[in-house]
């Protein structure tokens, strides 16, 4: 299916080359990052030790068992697709009210690209199902929130609780990234938040550092990804990192689709640590902003480095 119209005319010229020679497929596949099984976390069974070794030597792993009803999250997957697949302009006009919201670039993690527009609703059909998915987000980040304070032996009252991983800031965002040789694809970087749970498709290509060496995360199934952002690394005082990762910017047989929540820290949640000055959440937020804008990428805990 030639689906070009639904992505915007600036990466059309991008996906109708075609793809490359098998030649340089191979050469390019010696570059490739490498496969490495990651650590696989049961939620109905939580190992806390198993989860404190997945926090503090990976910052990134597999979730299992997180409840959440297969049919749910495929329909989320078909309301995805369906979604993105409509035409480019059709994304671009519709809906002006609507709370979805589009953009094509990566503008979290850098600026190019970043134009934003809003996208139709799509039925409140659809809305009823995001509604569902996001509440079971909502619970498995609260759950692991609270088990991996418990291994970080943190004693946090109610009200720090909410201030550090705040619900209603809770976000799903989908993604999808066409099949072609080069796409700007999405930049190394770390995510500004406590916990991000990714579920990628089968078609894979998100990346991640360990020991300063490139990983795959291949796909498993009926399982989410979770990654730690740059706030728990502050909270933990380090103990545990944000895990850098990236999106392989070839896809060589389909395109790519990512659903991903996003949970943040309250915009007034103070974070005090001994690497890091103490700064609100809201301030961190508006220094990676005005990195990506005047540098091109995010600078992010570096800048905040309690240096005497
Ligand atoms: O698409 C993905 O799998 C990861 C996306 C991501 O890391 C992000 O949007 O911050
Ligand atoms: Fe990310």
């Amino acid at each position: 299916m030639s689906n070009t119209d639904s992505y915007p005319p600036e990466f059309r010229p991008l996906m109708s080359e075609s793809i490359e020679s098998e030649k340089k497929t191979v050469e390019r596949d010696l570059n490739r990052s490498k496969d490495i099984q990651i650590p696989v976390i049961d939620l109905e069974h939580l190992d806390m030790e198993k989860l404190r070794e997945a926090c503090k030597d990976w910052g990134i792993f597999h979730l299992e068992n997180t409840g959440i009803p297969l049919t749910l999250v495929s329909q989320v997957k078909e309301i995805t697709e369906s979604l993105l697949s409509l035409p480019f302009e059709v994304k671009r006009l519709l809906g002006v009210n609507s709370p979805l919201s589009y953009y094509w670039g990566t503008h979290t993690v850098s600026p190019s690209g970043n134009t934003v527009e809003r996208a139709p609703r799509k039925s409140s059909g659809h809305l009823v199902v995001m509604e569902e998915y996001g509440r079971h987000v909502t619970r498995i980040v609260v759950t692991l929130f609270e088990a991996i304070t418990e291994t970080l032996s943190l004693e946090l009252s109610v009200d720090q609780k909410t201030s550090y991983l705040s619900e209603s800031t809770g976000v799903v965002r989908v993604q999808r990234y066409p099949r072609c040789n080069e796409f700007p694809g999405l930049e190394a970087h770390t995510d500004s938040l406590e916990i991000s749970i990714i579920n990628q498709d089968e078609v894979g290509g998100l990346e991640f550092m360990k020991d300063g060496e490139w990983f795959n995360v291949t796909p498993l199934a009926n399982s989410f990804v979770i990654g730690l952002g740059d706030m728990i690394q502050v909270l933990s005082d380090e103990k545990y990192k944000s895990v850098l990762h990236k999106v392989r910017k070839m896809m060589k047989k389909k395109e790519r689709y990512s659903i991903i929540y996003f949970v943040y820290p309250d915009k007034d949640c103070m974070f005090e640590s001994s690497r890091y000055k103490p700064f609100r959440f809201s301030e961190f937020e508006a220094q990676a902003k005005l990195d990506v804008e005047t540098h091109g990428s995010k600078i992010g805990l570096s800048r905040f480095l309690n240096i005497p």
